[in-house]
């Protein structure tokens, strides 16, 4: 039986994200992604637990984390772990996984989260055992361990089942009705996710949210029940440094591959122009151990004494965060189209087409990047407009679907940047069209096509597309 044993309580929240354009070709380091952070966001809510099994059988201290996703049915999403110190080992293990099974993303999260804890306690001049034996006290400082729930924002899941119990029309009119957190009627795997990337902002969200209650470090908007802490710019662009490669490295542990990145990288930084790391950074790490920290030897050397932290040191991570974001008065819509996509076999499949076609593909990748960084470039002009007295009715007007083009009469500057908006979003859909006929994947599928055409011809709509990878998910319209 576990519940909070006071109200020292960390909440970390983290967006969603959707990739704008740059999709597939964002894996590649010579092109960069357009990534857009939801207002949808992920929260990670720790508490100190205080629970009835604070020891193992044979005495030895340990401490209990329990994990619970709070919108789902309790008794099948709450995970619970206990860490120990065994011989040389820190141990990391489910007690009750014969009951909820196993959650990858939560578990390694909270592996690789304690590993960097243990590290920097040991760099802090303890020795190997009395570190690991520090880190359970830290663990369970006010109680018997840590009490997590994590959320996630309604637009994470499909919410059409709810809709409907609830006699409402599935638009986007009806969603405010739902109350926050709705609770979903079955376990996650049964769940429909909507493609904002869910174990991105989980994995972000879970590990910055344990790394600032065990105070390794402090966020800057970080308000604990104790106080609220002002944190110096470099220390916190550290702290965020630390918390996007950890939570990258947890992620693509998690996945069982080195992925973009895109996803965890808006979950820490918001929207911004990205441009992935070297793959060669996280691959001499991936076959860490899974279940266990081992103790560091006590003769370890401070350098060996904090591999995993020199590896995560983010003064070394290639990857950039160019800034970017989208005019005032624009809204990006997603329409869940209620169709899961299996990403992985799409980019196997285009990434194939790729190897075996270099010349085709080399020449598709180029053009439609050009046309990626056109949108780019014309969304930041529109930004720089946005002061003009104008602004606001251009953009109205300009927006104005076909039944409206006949008002554009203006050429102001925004309305000749929306139009221009407008054609690369076009050109883009056209290039992804060409990328899917030739690698035989369905990246825009015919009735995404009549969608997106029906929805780009309605009054205030630029355009739209499919965004990233999770092609049949959704559509986007601006
Ligand atoms: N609310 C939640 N609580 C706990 N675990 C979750 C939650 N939401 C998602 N997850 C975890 O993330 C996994 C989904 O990760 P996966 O990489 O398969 O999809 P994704 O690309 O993040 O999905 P999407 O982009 O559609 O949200 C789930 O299987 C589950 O393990
Ligand atoms: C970037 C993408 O096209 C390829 C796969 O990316 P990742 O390995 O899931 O980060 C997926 C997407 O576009 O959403």
């Amino acid at each position: 039986m576990v519940s909070p044993a006071s109200d020292n309580r960390t909440i970390v929240s983290s967006p969603g994200k959707v990739l704008l354009a740059g999709g597939y070709l964002v894996l590649d380091r010579a092109f960069s992604g357009v990534v857009v952070a939801t207002s949808s966001r992920f929260y990670s809510v720790v508490s100190p637990l205080s629970s009835t099994s604070g020891s193992n059988q044979d005495g030895t201290e340990r401490a209990i984390i329990s994990v619970r996703a709070g919108q789902f049915p309790r008794e099948a999403s709450t995970w619970i772990y206990a860490l120990s110190v065994k011989e040389d080992e820190l141990v990391l293990q489910q007690i009750n996984e014969d009951k909820v099974g196993k959650n990858k993303f939560i578990y390694i999260s909270l592996l690789k989260t304690l590993e960097v804890a243990y590290e920097n306690i040991v760099k802090s001049g303890k020795g190997s055992v009395a570190a690991a034996e520090e880190l359970i006290k830290r663990v369970s400082s006010e109680g018997d361990g840590l009490d997590i729930v994590v959320l996630a924002d309604n637009d994470f899941y499909s919410q059409r089942e709810q809709l409907s119990n609830q006699s409402l029309p599935a638009r986007l009119s009806s969603l405010p009705s739902l109350q926050p957190f709705t609770p979903l009627p079955r376990p996650i795997p049964q769940t429909n996710k909507t493609g904002l990337g869910s174990s991105a902002a989980l994995v972000t969200s879970l590990t910055a949210s344990v790394l600032c209650h065990l105070g390794v470090v402090s966020l800057s908007n970080t308000s604990r029940s104790a106080s609220a802490e002002s944190t110096s710019d470099s220390k916190r662009s550290d702290d965020l440094g630390l918390v996007h490669s950890l939570a990258q490295f947890a992620h693509c542990l998690a996945q069982g591959k080195v992925g973009s990145g895109f996803d965890v990288s808006s979950a820490v930084f918001g929207t911004h122009l990205y441009t992935r790391f070297s793959p060669s950074i996280l691959t001499p790490l991936m076959d860490r151990p899974l279940t266990c920290i081992p103790l560091l030897a006590s003769s370890a050397s401070s350098s060996s004494s904090s591999y995993l932290l020199e590896a995560l040191d983010h003064t070394k991570w290639d990857s950039s965060t160019k800034p970017f974001r989208l005019p005032r008065g624009l809204r990006l819509l997603l329409a869940d189209v209620d169709a899961g996509t299996d990403t992985p076999s799409f980019v196997g499949k285009v990434l194939e087409w790729r190897k075996n076609n270099p010349d085709q593909a080399g020449k598709l990748w180029v053009e439609l990047d050009s046309a990626n960084m056109k949108l780019e470039g014309f969304l930041t002009q529109l930004v720089a407009r946005e002061g003009d007295a104008d602004y606001e009715e251009s953009l109205r007007r300009a927006a104005a679907g076909r039944a409206g083009k006949q008002e554009n009469k203006q050429s102001s500057a925004t309305s000749v940047l929306v139009q221009q908006v407008r054609e690369t979003l076009h050109t883009i859909r056209g290039y992804l069209r060409a990328m899917s006929d030739a690698s035989r994947v369905p990246i825009e599928p015919p009735e995404q096509t009549r969608l997106l055409d029906a929805s780009s011809d309605l009054e205030g709509v630029i355009g739209g597309g499919v965004p990233g990878g999770e092609w049949s998910d959704l559509k986007i319209t601006m």
